[in-house]
């Protein structure tokens, strides 16, 4: 064969075929003995192996070409062995390689296709045999199909059934024919039998030009499977066509009439098609091949184009008389010769070889898995080994701190013992026949911070005024924290009356430093409420004790506080005990650092006291210290006074007043025992966090003329001296510490919330307080929230604008805002957070107004002018001449301008109404904050959880960022 289709039967590769053309011979059969009868004359020769020429010079023909090339051309005295060796042998075994092919022989009736094919198919199973014979080493299946189809209807040659069988598509082998037979060869012989009965079944007439036409389309169909003996994983398969065209020859050639006219229409109708097909394949394969238009095309499909390799035998007859036939003959040839097929090695795997298969992938897969696993699990192991080093070391550490705190209660017994505890209760005894009863002090039951958090939640401390077991509460002082914003009540019986007064809650949350006070203080004065009132501020001063704090002999009858180093502030004494002890407090700074906890700051307006000034002795040798100020410039984030180290102050916005009831009453001025005596419990007055209910007293009126605090100024003086930067001296508050003050916040919130179910049950009292939660603004939110997760989207938005107007009003840090906005984006938990920054701004805000546009304001917009001054500043230094330029023309600021990064900070924040702007404003404040990724800044990294959780060390945030504001 010739090199076109190469030696490489069989190469093709399993995934993609080798493209080759069908392989194009052509024969002339010699002239029969009716043309030569006729002196038919020969108008053809074959000059060479390929070509062939018309050598008959009529004039018709000058139009037509003269020479023909094909692969092979063999003249009238080729046998066919010859034409099977070269023109289809080796296509035709390609079978034996897995590789589909097809012989076909087209030519008009009588050119000699069945006289070809009939000896190209006996070559062919000489040979199959024979190459089954030399390769005993392989295993061979063959199976063996016929058909044909006449008048379009397909016929299966095996069955003497003439039933028309159906042409089916199947997804993996193409058009398949349904029902065929199919008969698995023993032998040659058996072979040649099926040959036999196949050239009987065939459609045969007789026509003018053939005595014995072949009517139909025959297609005889061999599928050799073969797989090697000693290793039969997989095999291969391949079939083999061999199709004996009708006579492509037009109908009035044959002078056909009746059923013969009929055979050649539909002859024709086949044979068109397959030409059809062959044109458009040569003209390439974009094209649309109408292979379903015929059952012929379709059935070979495979073959015209397909997975398959092909040789097309055209025969011819010499004859002058059949030139219009040849020559279309002919032409069909040349055409056929530009398609190309697209063979390949069909493997087969058997179901042994496929399970084999799939027993080895899926051991594969096992491995893999394994192997995945392992890696996965030396992870979790050493992640284990990290944690469990982690857990052990904790275990050391708690270990310490038990030892610690064993160590320091029992000093803390020996100094109670020392400092005469016996002495207080004989004391108390014999100078109001009071006893010390159900005093639950914090320090004897605390035995984990826990556990104090749990008792915070309600009634703390209670002090019973007699021996008697059915004592009353009326009967008894009581003093409590309240789930409600962290308020706590002290109640103080007398007569009949009894006084309540809320505490602030930041005193309560410490009380486990202030407890013996309280529950002394409640002790003592419980049948001399209205004495109390009587005393004066000088005697109250009087009886302060300023005790050293290495003077760890104090009297504890005596509530006393230590001052720190100051005097700035106060600590009871029962706390310095105990900070000695458990040494986890380091002598006046870890003193100093408590008592600032206690700090409370400015008074505006006065909020009844009912114990008038003989509260526990406590006084400030420095007045001028106390931490009186207006929430401005000094003030923290929560308007709280901006104390340096005051790492655990507490919330103390409110602005409160100590007077005595008669005082309150008459109207008449006396303040005064110090700031100190306001900062341990510090009352609150009416504010925006506290309901009327919560501070008015239920004996006293609360008097419509209060009298007016006399304001040390020079304190807020110094304290803005001392605590306010210099604009170059700004600091950037860290995210972490901005979240660590939100956590705190919310902490309350969330320990009010939780409390309140718990609490439901309780008291009158506290119902009282209940109802007041319940009727909370915050709670209610929450519970919106919560509950009508659908409605929170709305909320959330509704409330992030309230608050972008609160911070615009109250001229807040636009690094707070930022850090706030970029925290909390809407979702469900941000609630509790969001309503906390509300209420605190609201009640900022009001502060202000009620400022009447004084320092306090002005301070603000000092400190936000010193802000955007930064922030200025860092624009050259954080952002490039691009992003700069980007910047100004996105915020329309002209390029040619000047200032034009002073323009950028002032419209920061600006316009509160459009959020883009705002969102614009916080990434860029982020990142010139050196926030670089805001996104990440989520509240998960820092635990902005909203479970209630226990943080009572207090962060410099608030210093911080109140130096902005
Ligand atoms: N190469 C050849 N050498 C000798 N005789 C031939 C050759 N080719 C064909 N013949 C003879 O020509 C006659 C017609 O051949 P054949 O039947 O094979 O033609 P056909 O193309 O199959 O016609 P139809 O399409 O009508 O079946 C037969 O008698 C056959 O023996």
């Amino acid at each position: 064969m010739g090199s076109s289709n190469g030696d490489d039967a069989g190469n093709g590769g399993a995934g993609g075929g080798k493209e080759e053309r069908i392989y194009v011979s052509v024969r002339v059969r010699p002239l029969s003995s009716k043309e030569i009868e006729r002196k038919d004359p020969s108008d053809w020769e074959v000059i060479n192996n390929t070509t062939i020429i018309f050598k008959n010079n009529l004039p018709d023909r000058s139009m037509s070409p003269s020479a023909y090339t094909y692969d092979r051309v063999f003249d009238y005295n080729c046998d066919t062995r010859k034409v099977y060796e070269e023109g289809a042998k080796e296509i035709a075994l390609s079978v034996l390689s897995g590789i589909n092919s097809s012989i076909f022989a087209y030519g008009q009736t009588s050119s000699g296709k069945t006289y070809t094919m009939n000896g190209i198919a006996e070559y062919f199973v000489e040979d199959i045999y024979d190459y089954m014979e030399k390769h005993e080493e392989r295993e061979f299946l063959l199976k063996f199909s016929a058909m044909e189809i006449y008048n379009e209807a397909v016929r299966d040659l095996l069955s003497s059934d003439n039933s028309h069988l159906r042409l089916l598509d199947d997804p993996e082998r193409g058009t398949i024919v349904e029902k065929l037979t199919e008969e698995t060869l023993r032998d040659e012989s058996h072979l040649k039998e099926l040959l036999a009965i196949c050239e009987a079944q065939r459609q045969i007439g007789e026509t003018t030009l053939n005595e014995a036409s072949s009517r139909s389309h025959q297609i005889l169909r061999l599928t050799i499977e073969s797989s090697a003996r000693e290793f039969r994983a997989s095999s291969l398969a391949a079939t083999v066509n061999f199709v004996d065209l009708a006579g492509s020859e037009r109908a009035s050639q044959t002078l056909s009439a009746g059923t013969r006219l009929k055979e050649g229409s539909h002859i024709n109708r086949s044979l068109l098609t397959l030409g059809t097909v062959i044109r458009k394949l040569s003209n390439g394969r974009n094209a649309h091949v109408p292979y379903r238009d015929s059952k012929l095309t379709r059935i070979l499909q495979n073959s015209l184009g397909g997975n398959a390799r092909t040789a097309i035998i055209c025969t011819m007859s010499p004859a002058r008389s059949h030139i219009e036939q040849t020559r279309n003959t002919l032409l069909f040839a040349s055409c056929a010769k530009e398609v190309a097929t697209s063979a390949r090695v069909n493997v087969v795997m058997s179901d042994k070889a496929l399970v084999k298969h799939l027993q080895r992938e899926l051991a594969r897969l096992e491995d893999e898995l394994r192997y995945v696993g392992s890696i996965h699990k030396t992870t979790n192991t050493d992640e284990l080994k990290v944690k469990d080093e982690q857990i052990v070391k904790m275990g050391k550490e708690i270990k310490l701190l038990i030892q610690q705190r064993d160590l320091g209660q029992a000093q803390l017994d020996n100094l109670l013992r020392s400092i005469g505890d016996d002495q207080a209760s004989r004391r108390l005894e014999e100078t109001r026949g009071l006893s010390m009863r159900h005093i639950r002090n914090p320090f004897d039951d605390v035995h984990s911070s826990r556990h104090w958090d749990e008792s915070s939640q309600l009634s703390v401390y209670r002090a019973g005024t007699s021996e008697d077991e059915s004592l009353t509460s009326e009967a008894s002082g009581i003093c409590y924290q309240s789930p409600e914003f962290g308020i706590s009540k002290c109640r103080i019986p007398h007569s009949n009356n009894y006084y309540e007064a809320n505490l602030q809650s930041s005193a309560i949350t410490r009380l486990s430093e202030t407890s013996v006070g309280i529950e002394r203080y409640i002790a003592q004065n419980a049948s001399r409420a209205p004495e109390i009132a009587s005393e004066t501020s000088e005697d109250h001063c009087k009886e302060v004790q300023c005790i050293e704090m290495n003077d760890l002999n104090v009297n504890k009858d005596e509530f006393s506080l230590l001052l720190d180093e100051d005097c700035d502030n106060l600590i009871p004494t029962s706390f310095v005990a105990k900070a000695k002890a458990a040494q986890s407090l380091k002598h006046q700074v870890g003193v100093r650092r408590a008592c600032k906890n206690l700090v409370k700051p400015d008074i505006d307006e006065p909020t009844l006291w009912p114990f008038g000034e003989d509260f526990p002795s406590f006084r400030s040798s420095s007045p001028s210290t106390n931490l009186r100020g207006k929430p401005g410039p000094c003030s923290d984030y929560f308007g709280r006074q901006n104390l340096e180290e005051n790492n655990n102050a507490p919330y103390s916005s409110a602005k409160k007043l100590l007077i005595r009831p008669e005082d309150a009453s008459t109207g008449n001025s006396s303040i005064s025992c110090g700031s100190e005596t306001e900062a341990l419990f510090g009352l609150f007055k009416k504010s925006e966090f506290f309901s009327d209910e919560e501070v008015k007293f239920k004996d006293f009126k609360v008097p419509e003329k209060l009298p007016k605090l006399q304001h040390t100024r020079n304190c807020e003086d110094k304290l803005r001296a001392k605590h306010c930067k210099t604009p170059s001296e700004v600091d950037i508050p860290s995210i972490s510490n901005f979240v660590e003050g939100m956590k705190e916040m919310a902490q309350v919130q969330c320990q009010k919330q939780l409390s309140k179910k718990r609490e439901m049950h309780d008291t009158s009292f506290d119902n009282y307080m209940f109802e007041k939660t319940a009727r909370d603004s915050s709670t209610g939110l929450l519970i919106r929230c919560t509950e009508s997760p659908s409605q929170w989207p709305l909320e959330f938005e509704k409330l992030q604008r309230e608050i972008i107007e609160l911070w615009d009003a109250c001229i807040v840090s636009l690094i707070h805002r930022t850090y706030f906005f970029l925290l909390f984006k809407g979702e469900p938990a941000d609630s509790i957070y969001m309503e906390v920054e509300r209420r605190r701004l609201s009640f900022l805000k009001k502060m202000i107004s009620q400022d009447n546009g004084n320092d306090t304001l002005s301070s603000s917009i000092k400190n936000l002018r010193r802000e955007r001054d930064m922030l200025h500043k860092r624009m050259l230094k954080k952002l490039s001449k691009e992003e700069r330029e980007a910047l100004y023309r996105k915020w329309g600021i002209k390029l040619a301008s000047k200032q034009r990064r002073m323009q950028l900070a002032r419209l920061l924040w600006t316009n509160t109404m459009d959020m883009e702007q705002i969102r614009e404003s916080a990434l860029l404040v982020a990142k010139l904050i050196g926030l670089l990724e805001p996104e990440q800044a989520l509240k998960e990294m820092f635990g902005l959880s909203f479970t209630p959780h226990k943080t009572h060390r207090r962060s410099s945030s608030w210093k911080q960022i109140s130096s902005f504001r």
